[in-house]
């Protein structure tokens, strides 16, 4: 009978699977833990070795170079990950003894492979801990190769980051980056209220910690304690998992009972069910996406909601104008580069690259003129992304403004900010910039813009 997976051959399993497949790391961790029969302690140790094995590769590559002779590029895949893995426990993880993690590592490599290969790998974590002092990292790191080889990051995105922000920013930034990320949860006003959904919490989940979010009125930071997905306030929709700065974008939408919303990128569908929430389930609310496969995510999300005005639709936002009604309000979501979800999703690190960026923009422009055209006169169009980039954020706004002078930027933004908000964020002209490190939360670009009437 096969061996049952240890958290170890799971992590490595959904390693190999997301460098194979270019998919996000949190979907397939998800997937494979339902599937794994893991208790809930080795579940925590998968998830960490899965993301603390992306997040850090810079790092971990840097030391493997020094340790297999032909470096970490000649080996193949599956040993790269998992020695990748195995350096990571010996090197971050304290509460794992050194021998556990070398034995652990060994024994996968026999499964998997020829002897010569649990030698190789054998041979490689020992070295690493006669020899762990040769790398030492740079306390104060002041070039971007050194920032980038500390935090572990790309080259280009420190660089980048660097130029854009300057050098504290940048290294603050990328320090959040390797930070978990917090969990966060939206309360849903069409069932109950955030005091009443705390004491809840706080009295279903011994020993997790519930706070009111700075960025959001709906919104409860909750710390240790279980997982909030599988409660039954979740399932019964009076709760919905929201990083705080996706929750601030429907906030300033700030759509009415009774009016004709977008939701043009809409899956899979959080900002929907936010919209829908305020609007308190009066009105139209129409979400549409690109793709066929996730309306369903879209459907999900607003039937747990209780939300019945939602007609949630597949369609390619560039072919709406002519073929709907315009709309009192806009919220375009944007596809975008995803440089401020880093600590959520770290394989972005490794998977974007800089021309993308172009790609995007330009799509981003795109959608941006159709959604233009679907606003009614007088009426609101709300731009967000969760990435740090310029191109993709002010300057894509400014220039929108440039071939759209019906629209003007929104100075109301300032006034439906929350003050911690206004105090931290970068702001400008009918926008907001939210860093990672300004709250733990996403990074996020907001621009609301009026068109004439
Ligand atoms: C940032 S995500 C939206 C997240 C969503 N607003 C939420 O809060 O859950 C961007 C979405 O845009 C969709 N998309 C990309 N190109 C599109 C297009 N041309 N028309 C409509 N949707 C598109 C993608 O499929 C993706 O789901």
């Amino acid at each position: 009978m096969a061996r049952r997976k240890t958290a170890r051959d799971v992590a490595l399993d959904v390693l190999m699977a997301v460098e194979e497949r270019g998919a996000y790391s949190n979907l397939l961790l998800n997937d494979a833990l339902t599937k794994s029969g893991l208790s809930s302690r080795d579940r925590g140790l998968a998830t960490e070795l899965v993301y603390g094995t992306i997040q850090r590769r810079n790092t971990l590559d840097w030391i493997l170079n020094g340790l297999v002779k032909k470096g970490v590029t000649s080996l193949e895949p599956w040993v790269r990950h998992l020695l990748r893995m195995g350096i990571y426990q010996l090197r971050y993880l304290d509460r794992i003894p050194g021998r556990a993690a070398v034995h652990e590592t060994v024994r996968m490599a026999k499964e998997r492979g020829h002897r010569g290969v649990s030698g190789l790998v054998n041979g490689v974590l020992r070295s690493y801990q006669r020899r762990r002092r040769e790398w030492t990292l740079p306390e104060d790191p002041e070039t971007p190769e050194k920032l980038a080889l500390a935090t572990s990051h790309p080259e280009w995105m420190v660089r980048r980051l660097m130029e854009v922000y300057g050098k504290e920013t940048a290294r603050a930034v990328l320090e959040a980056g390797n930070r978990p990320p917090r969990t966060a949860v939206r309360v849903n006003p069409l069932k109950s209220d955030r005091e009443t959904v705390a004491r809840l919490l706080s009295e279903q989940n011994p020993g997790m910690e519930v706070e009111a979010s700075p960025l959001s009125s709906q919104g409860l930071i909750l710390k240790g304690g279980g997982n909030p997905a599988r409660g039954l306030l979740f399932r019964e929709g009076w709760v919905t998992i929201q990083d705080e700065s996706s929750m601030l974008v429907s906030e300033v939408v700030d759509p009415r009972p009774g009016e004709r919303v977008l939701d043009g990128c809409a899956a899979p569908g959080g900002k929907t069910g936010h919209l829908g929430e305020r609007m308190k389930n009066e009105g139209v609310l129409f979400s549409c996406d690109l793709h066929p496969h996730k309306i369903r995510l879209i459907e999900d999300q607003v039937r747990r909601l209780g939300l019945t005005i939602v007609e949630a639709r597949r369609a390619d936002l560039r072919e709406l104008p002519g073929n709907v009604e315009p709309f009192d309000r806009v919220l375009l979501d944007a596809p975008c580069s995803g440089l401020g979800v880093i600590r959520r999703k770290p394989d972005i690190k490794w998977s974007k690259e800089p021309r993308e960026v172009a790609s995007l923009t330009s799509l981003q422009a795109q959608l941006l003129d159709a959604a233009a055209e679907l606003v009614v006169p007088g009426g609101t169009l709300v731009y967000s992304t969760c990435t740090l980039e310029p191109k993709e954020n002010a300057e894509q706004v400014s220039a929108f403004l440039e071939r759209h002078p019906e629209f003007r930027p929104d100075g109301s933004l300032e006034d439906r900010l929350p003050e911690a908000v206004r105090e931290k964020a970068l702001r400008g002209e009918g926008w907001v910039q939210i860093l990672p490190h300004h709250f733990d939360s996403d990074g996020f670009f907001i621009a609301r813009m009026i068109k004439a009437k």
